[in-house]
């Protein structure tokens, strides 16, 4: 499969760049970043810290989607919903790793994936993904006497909050109750905030260092506590799954997909 990596230069980009030349049956079509930034021209392999691998770092998209099978995109939401509406036109597959995107984001992705095969997750890891099944079980399970509250903690470079995971994790959680997570969400507490909402599910973000990603969902309950847990420790996780999204997406019909529809959860 011919892939290209939107937002080469980036923390993600170079991951990205590295699972495409380390997965047999892809090549490296094309590595794309923002007109005017520092690594156009570059070589991409030299970029990710490999060997040069004859792929010059471009602001071209079109040019190098139009000879691709799917391109990997963990970039930034106004990026990728532009990326989105070029894939879509070169009806190549588009594996959006991005988060933070708005509603209006969304709708545009999903418009979108009506001709073409998108698939989006908050978190590509096979870990992850396995703890949103068990979040979903576990909410089922207990009643609202048990308070669902999920904390996160990421380096100090992101910029969005909760974090796609947390968000993912939450409607999980939301999922097993049968509730909407728009009507229960509490992203932020700051001064007199009265008592805690019954059935509300609570937020927590706290950012720092070089933390990869630390995600734990709390259920707190009269007298006991349950907590579930995932820590990533390298950003090969979601690369690697961004590769596998883009090979599984391949011989599906257009739609939009998430992880469980990849990983059979
Ligand atoms: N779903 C998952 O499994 C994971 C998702 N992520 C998400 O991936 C995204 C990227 O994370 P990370 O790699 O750490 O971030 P970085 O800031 O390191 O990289 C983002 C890249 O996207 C480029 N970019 C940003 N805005 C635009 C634009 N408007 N047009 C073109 N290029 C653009 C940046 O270029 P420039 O520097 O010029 O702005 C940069 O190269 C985030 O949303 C993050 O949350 C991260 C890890 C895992
Ligand atoms: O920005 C990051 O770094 C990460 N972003 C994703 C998120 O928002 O959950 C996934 C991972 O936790 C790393």
């Amino acid at each position: 499969m011919r892939l290209v990596v939107v937002g080469a230069s980036g923390r993600m980009g170079r991951m990205l760049i590295q699972a495409v030349a380390g997965t047999e049956g892809c090549t490296l079509a094309g590595a794309v970043e923002r007109e005017g930034a520092e690594a156009v021209g570059q070589d991409a392999g030299s970029l990710a810290g490999l060997a040069p691998l004859g792929v010059a770092v471009t602001d071209d998209p079109l040019r190098v989607f139009a000879e691709a099978d799917g391109v990997l995109d963990f970039t930034a939401p106004a990026a990728t919903v532009a990326y989105a509406e070029l894939a879509a036109q070169a009806r190549i597959v588009h594996v959006v790793g991005t988060t933070g995107l708005r509603p209006e984001d969304l709708a545009k992705l999903a418009a979108a994936a009506r001709h073409a095969r998108i698939v989006r997750s908050g978190n590509m890891s096979l870990g992850v993904n396995l703890l949103a099944g068990l979040v979903r079980k576990v909410a089922a399970t207990l009643g609202e006497d048990f308070d669902i509250e999920i904390l996160e903690m990421h380096h100090r470079h992101k910029v969005d909050a909760p974090s796609g995971t947390a968000l993912l994790l939450g409607e999980a959680a939301a999922e097993g109750r049968a509730v909407a997570l728009a009507e229960r969400k509490v992203a932020v507490r700051d001064g007199h905030t009265g008592a805690r909402a019954p059935g509300s599910i609570g937020f927590a973000t706290l950012r720092g260092g070089s933390v990869v990603g630390d995600h734990s969902v709390i259920f707190a309950g009269p007298g006991e506590r349950i907590e579930l847990g995932h820590r990533a420790e390298d950003r090969g996780i979601f690369a690697r799954g961004a590769v596998r999204a883009a090979l599984w997406a391949q011989g599906q019909p257009p739609g939009l997909y998430g992880m469980n529809d990849v990983l059979g959860l």
